[in-house]
Parts: structure tokens; C-alpha cells; sequence
């Protein structure tokens, strides 16, 4: 038995009449008619417990319809029996052929483990063979077992469903249901009766029921109760909105099914849904699910889908069973025709969640339908804004409104970068009702962001856009000598932009020659340097080691003695001029040590090559565009980490696009890293000879480039 064997649905015989054939006379008094216990005040049949009348099981009131399918244990065991003898001759007649050649000869031994997947076997196969019944057992209910079965057309998994007894009449709404296709709606593939069952095939599903994943999760979070709302209003919103409406007239958290892998919500139980055809006499359902106007006589809407789906809510935002304070269906119906809510609801604190099971529990004529739900602010999905076309100026854009999950038709409109504004596009699609009111704060802003996120255009595009426009629009109109003398003022401004970009070329080729003019005399001074300071160690070595040598400190007089030797005083100088001439001081000396010691951290071959170029480009003193220019080039060629850039073959740095100058400071900057026991500058540049890898800033005094 299922978990919802404690909440069995019940269905009332109104009309007072028993219809119950001899099957029922085993467990008459496993239930008692709703009049009956209603009158006797909260007293329950004298054969039954309270406990017992939670275990009430289905009763089909209409007058016509045989009992369903009931399933006290003692009834229940003998069924099985039955079933397991009729199952052992189906397998021995005709299963082992039909699937596999699987031995069928220890059928017992089956159906004992027909719970454990290794024991899988096809035990029977429908008429037309299409299906095979595998010895699984997916669960029972009270109307209904449930095994897992194969559609062997189709090569996937699939539920056999058996009734015991079910009315025979029920081709047309056989018809319906196999109609019935949406992705959270259980589909129904086929039925037919055999023998004393009614047997169907469904959609399989995995994760089992909503219900138990509510125990399961304990009190399931506010993302997930909207994405479940949202799936279970969305099949509400298909079958309602068939002609005439579909009404499932028992949704409830054990009827509504999970694939637990996506999350997937599917209403299944699609058994007690009948077309309705203005207003319908049928009580069938569970009480605590139960709108009011199903207790009563006068007939009731799909509204009673939206009373039941607010009974869901309720139970997903607090995992409390509805009514669950009422000890029979008698007080639940007691406190539904009296208004009384169930006490769980005041639990809920959420004031959107809240009003929206207040209005599902409210009258019915006041009910939202289960589209308006789903508009509700609690679980609509706020519309995305996509850009799906611009020009090359940003000026003309195509933006479309996608309403995600709604059924709403997205919105495609054009805006104009230069005349439109996101607030005035907004108010007139609202006012032309393409947009709801609800979403304009956001939309505006999201098509705000979509205009920040494009790159304006520079006051020079503009001005050649606007004259280009103009050009356009009043070409037809002009005379044609003030139209040529326009394209000749255009040539001419032309040259000059063209010259201009020619002067400032050949000032970068300046540049360029500068630089590698400033570069070979800092290698010069580095020549001289080094040669300096080996000499002035010799020296003081020499000195040290001489008895000779008189007066104070051999270190002060090696000292003294440096002025007036020409080698070593010169390279200090012309290195200070170079220092000043070079372009990559940096501004401050702090930053520069920064940097320097930035810099002098090895790269390693994982590093971004945004964080490389960048500090390249501090260090060789260019502006954040330029790094941002260099950085899109290399990305450009997949060179997205330090690794990738030195995996680079010469013929490869020439394919970059790149300027001689960011070449040349990035391969420098490439090759600083990887020499080692070098000493590196506040320009950059590296000493060697000092033996270790450390900042210029904290090598020892006589190794530093600076001049003392
Ligand atoms: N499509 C399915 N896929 C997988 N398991 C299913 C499917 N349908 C039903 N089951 C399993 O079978 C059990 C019984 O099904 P269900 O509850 O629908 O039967 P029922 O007789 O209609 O019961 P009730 O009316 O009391 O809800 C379920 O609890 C579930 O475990």
C-alpha cells in the first residue's frame, strides 16, 4: 500500500443508494457514507475505529459505476494470490518467446523478488504484444497496482497499471486520455480489459511521488516549491484549457509524480478525470483536497483542481499533510463546509505564498485559474531581454522580450539607440497591452543594461553616422551641385583624417626607433655596470688581503678611490639618463616597487594572459586600452594563459597582429621570467650577476641600478 493509503481518497454516496456489488460485502465496514458519519457527530461506524476510518477506501458514488477496486489487506492478500497463479500460467503460455527467451519456470521465485531489478522478468505480454509486463512491482494503490513494464515498439520503459474492477464504458474518455499529451502530465499510452482487469499503460516515472519527496526533503525550499507549483500549473493550465475543460478532480502531492534526474513534475492518477460538460454531480476525491462545492449538489468547475493545487502549495511550503489536526474524513468535511482553513496555513510565513493559497481556498468564483496563478509575482519568471540584432553603430538594435516558462508570446521589437529611450519603449508596449504592467520596472532596466553593455559610439562615429544619414535622407531632395560640393568637403576631410593617421604612424615609427635606441644604450650601461662592479670587488678583495695598506678601512679607501676611476663613474650617469629618457618609469616609487616585484613573481604557464598583458602594459607605460587591445588580439588567437603564449613559435608571434613595440615588450617581458638570478630594475630591465631573483628594491645597494 501506498504512503497515501493513510489519506485515501473517498468519494461519497450523496445519493444514499448502495451500489456496491458482493465484492464489497467483505469490507462494508471498512468505510461509512459521508451522511452517515456526519450525522452521528464525529461518530464513527460502530465497527470502525478512528484509525480504521483513515484507511477508508474508495467508493464511486455514481449510481452506475461498479465499485472500484478495494483493498482491505485480507481482500488485497487474496487478489494477490490469485493474480500470482494467473501470472505463473501466463509465463509458462506465452512470456518466455516473447522477451529474451528468459527462463519463466520459478515463477514464485520471481514475484517473491520482485523488487530487486537483477530479478527482472517479462511475466506477460498484451494482446497485441506490444507491451511486456516485467515482474517489478512499482507500487500499489488503493484502486490500482502498478508493475514496470517494456514497450517494445518503442524500446523504453513503461507502466502497466491493473484494476480490478473499473466501468466498461470508459472507450471515450480511453480516447480523451491517450489524447492528452504535456510534458507534466503522465502520458497514457493504451488500455484494454483482460480477464477480470482493466490494464493501462503510462508513462513511467522514477523518482516517485511529490509527496514523498516532501518527507524526503523535509520542508522543501522556496526555489523548488515554484519550480513544482510552476510544472503542476502548467498541466492544470493544458487540461483546462482543453474544450470542454479537463477536470483531474484528485490532485494531490500523491498524484502528482517526479523524475527526480531533472526534476521533472508530471500529474499522474489521470483516472478520475472526466470531461466536463457544464457542471458535473460526481463527488469523488480526497477530503482534505476537496473544494467545498464538491461536497455539495450543485456541480462544480475545473476550479476544483485550483482549490486541490492550493492544498499542494500548502503542503509543499510547510510538509504538513492539509487538515492534518482532523482524526476522519467526517471533521475534514465538517471544517471545509464550515470555512474553517487547515491549521497548517497559519504556519506559512511567506505573504505571497500566503495569498495564493488563500485565494485557491477561497470561493470558488474568486479562484484564479491556473494560468493567473502562474502570473502570480511569486512564480513568474521575470522575462529576459535578449539583443538579437544591431548594426555596426549601435544605433538600430532588434530587442525581444522572452517570457521564460509563460505561455505568453515573446515580444520582438526595434529600438532606436539615438531617439528611443528604454522608459518611453516600455510605457508604449504597455499601453499597446503586448508588455503586462507588472514587468516594467524590469524590463526597463534590462534593456538599460543592454544599451550599457554595448559600446557607444565615439563622437566622431556619430557626427559620420549623422552625416552619413543626412546624406541619405536628403540626397533625392538637393541639388546636384550642393551634393557634389558635400562629397567634396567629405573627400577632403578624408585626406586630412588619412593624413593625420600617416603623421602619427611615422611618429610611432619615431617612437620605435627611440625606443630600441634607449634600449641597446641601457644594455650598453648594463655592460659597463657589471664590469664596474667586478672590478671595485677585485679591488677590495686586493685590498683586504694587502698588509700594506695604511690608513682606515680598506672598504672606505676602495671608496675614495672610485671618483676618479673614469669606467666607473660614467655608467652610473648614463644610466640615470636612461632611466629618465625610458617611457616605462612608472609614477611613484612605491608603484613601482609594486610592480617590480609584481613582475618578478614567476608567471607561472597557468597564468591569465589578461593579468600578464596588463602589467606588460604598466610596465612598458601603456593605458588599460591598449592592454585591453593587446589582450582581445592574443584571445583572438587562443592564447588565453602565459603557457599558450610561450608556446609560441616566431612565425606565430609575427600572425598575432600585434605592433612591433607590444611584441617586442611582451617577448621581453616573456623572457625576464624565465631568466634566472636576475636582478630587475625599476624600469623593468634586468641586472644580472646578482644571484638571486629578488627586487631591485631589496638587492644590495652596489647592485642597484640607480646612481647612489
Ligand atoms: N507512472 C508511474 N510510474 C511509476 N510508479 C507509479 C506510477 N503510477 C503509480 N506508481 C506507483 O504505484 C503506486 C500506486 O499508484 P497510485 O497511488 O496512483 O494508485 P491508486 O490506486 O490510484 O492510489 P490512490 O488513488 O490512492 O492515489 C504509487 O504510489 C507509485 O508508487
Amino acid at each position: 500500500m501506498s504512503e497515501s493509503s493513510q489519506h485515501q481518497h473517498v468519494s461519497f454516496d450523496i445519493s444514499g443508494g448502495s451500489t456496491h456489488d458482493d465484492e464489497l460485502n467483505g469490507y462494508r465496514n471498512y468505510y461509512a457514507p459521508l451522511s452517515q458519519t456526519i450525522n452521528s457527530d464525529h461518530q464513527t461506524s460502530p465497527s470502525t475505529s478512528p484509525d480504521s476510518e483513515r484507511d477508508i477506501h474508495h467508493v464511486i458514488s455514481q449510481p452506475q459505476q461498479p465499485p472500484p477496486l478495494q483493498s482491505s489487506s485480507s481482500y488485497y492478500a487474496q487478489q494477490q494470490q490469485q493474480q500470482q497463479q494467473q501470472q505463473q500460467s501466463a509465463l509458462n503460455k506465452n512470456a518466455v518467446d516473447q522477451y529474451g527467451g528468459l527462463s519463466m519456470s520459478h515463477t514464485n521465485e520471481i514475484i517473491d523478488q520482485s523488487k530487486s531489478h537483477d530479478a527482472e522478468q517479462v511475466v506477460e505480454s498484451s494482446e497485441n504484444k506490444r507491451y511486456v509486463r516485467l515482474n517489478t512491482l512499482l507500487g500499489k494503490g488503493a484502486y490500482k497496482i502498478v508493475y514496470k513494464a517494456i514497450d517494445r515498439e518503442e524500446g523504453y520503459e513503461v507502466a502497466w497499471n491493473t484494476m480490478q474492477s473499473a466501468p466498461k464504458d470508459l472507450e471515450h474518455e480511453i480516447d480523451i486520455l491517450k489524447s492528452v499529451r504535456h510534458p507534466n502530465i503522465i502520458a497514457f499510452h493504451d488500455a484494454w480489459y483482460q480477464k477480470n482487469e482493466f490494464v493501462f499503460i503510462t508513462e513511467l516515472m522514477t523518482s516517485g511521488t511529490l509527496r514523498e519527496y516532501i518527507r524526503k526533503l523535509s520542508l522543501p525550499n522556496n526555489k523548488i516549491v515554484k519550480r513544482w507549483s510552476r510544472q503542476i500549473l502548467k498541466g492544470l493550465v493544458y487540461l483546462h484549457g482543453y474544450n470542454p475543460p479537463i477536470i483531474h478532480r484528485d490532485i494531490k502531492c500523491d498524484n502528482i509524480f517526479i523524475n527526480g534526474a531533472h526534476g521533472e513534475v508530471k500529474i499522474g492518477d489521470m483516472g478520475t478525470a472526466e470531461m466536463k460538460m457544464g457542471k458535473k454531480y460526481t463527488i469523488i476525491g480526497t477530503p482534505e483536497f476537496m473544494a467545498p462545492e464538491m461536497y455539495e449538489e450543485q456541480g462544480y468547475s475545473e476550479k476544483v483542481d485550483i482549490y486541490a493545487f492550493g492544498m499542494c502549495l500548502l503542503e509543499m511550503a510547510t510538509g504538513e499533510y492539509p487538515y492534518g489536526e482532523c482524526r476522519n474524513p467526517a471533521q475534514v468535511y465538517k471544517k471545509v463546509s464550515a470555512g474553517v482553513k487547515p491549521a497548517c496555513l497559519t504556519t506559512i510565513q511567506n505573504p505571497e505564498v500566503l495569498s495564493i493559497i488563500e485565494n485557491c481556498l477561497g470561493p470558488e468564483e474568486s479562484r484564479l485559474s491556473a494560468q493567473e496563478i502562474l502570473e502570480h509575482t511569486f512564480l513568474a519568471v521575470e522575462p529576459d531581454v535578449v539583443l538579437l540584432a544591431a548594426d555596426p553603430t549601435h544605433v538600430h538594435l532588434t530587442l525581444q522580450v522572452v517570457f521564460k516558462g509563460l505561455d505568453k508570446l515573446s515580444v520582438k521589437f526595434d529600438f532606436n539607440g539615438e531617439t528611443d529611450t528604454a522608459e518611453q519603449v516600455v510605457r508604449e508596449m504597455i499601453e499597446e497591452q503586448v508588455l503586462p504592467e507588472r514587468y516594467q520596472h524590469h524590463i526597463t532596466k534590462e534593456i538599460n543594461r543592454i544599451l550599457r553593455d554595448l559600446d557607444k559610439p565615439t563622437e566622431p562615429e556619430k557626427e559620420a553616422h549623422a552625416r552619413h544619414s543626412i546624406w541619405r535622407r536628403d540626397t533625392d531632395a538637393r541639388p546636384e551641385s550642393e551634393v557634389q560640393s558635400e562629397l567634396e568637403s567629405v573627400r577632403m576631410e578624408l585626406d586630412r583624417v588619412t593624413e593625420h593617421a600617416r603623421e602619427i604612424e611615422s611618429k610611432c615609427d619615431g617612437f620605435e626607433g627611440l625606443a630600441r635606441n634607449a634600449e641597446s644604450r641601457y644594455r650598453e650601461a648594463m655592460r659597463n655596470l657589471r664590469e664596474l662592479q667586478e672590478r671595485h670587488k677585485i679591488e677590495l678583495e686586493a685590498a683586504k688581503s694587502s698588509p700594506t695598506t695604511g690608513h682606515g678601512s680598506p672598504f672606505e679607501d676602495q671608496q675614495q678611490q672610485m671618483p676618479t676611476n673614469n669606467i666607473s663613474t660614467s655608467p652610473p650617469i648614463e644610466v640615470e639618463k636612461l632611466e629618465r629618457d625610458t617611457p616605462i618609469e612608472m609614477n611613484s616609487p612605491s608603484a613601482r616597487d609594486a610592480l617590480v616585484s609584481h613582475i618578478l613573481e614567476e608567471y607561472s604557464d597557468d597564468t591569465d594572459i589578461e593579468v600578464f598583458v596588463q602589467d606588460c602594459a604598466r610596465a612598458s607605460h601603456r593605458n588599460a586600452d591598449k592592454a585591453h587591445e593587446w589582450i582581445k588580439k592574443l584571445q583572438n588567437q587562443d592564447i588565453m594563459t602565459v603557457g599558450d603564449l610561450r608556446d609560441l613559435h616566431d612565425e606565430d608571434w609575427a600572425g598575432i597582429g600585434l605592433t612591433v613595440f607590444a611584441l617586442r615588450a611582451l617577448k621581453n617581458m616573456l623572457k625576464g621570467k624565465k631568466l634566472a638570478g636576475q636582478n630587475i630594475t625599476t624600469s623593468g630591465a634586468y641586472i644580472s650577476g646578482t644571484g638571486t631573483n629578488t627586487p631591485a628594491s631589496s638587492a644590495p645597494p652596489s647592485a642597484r641600478l640607480t646612481p647612489p
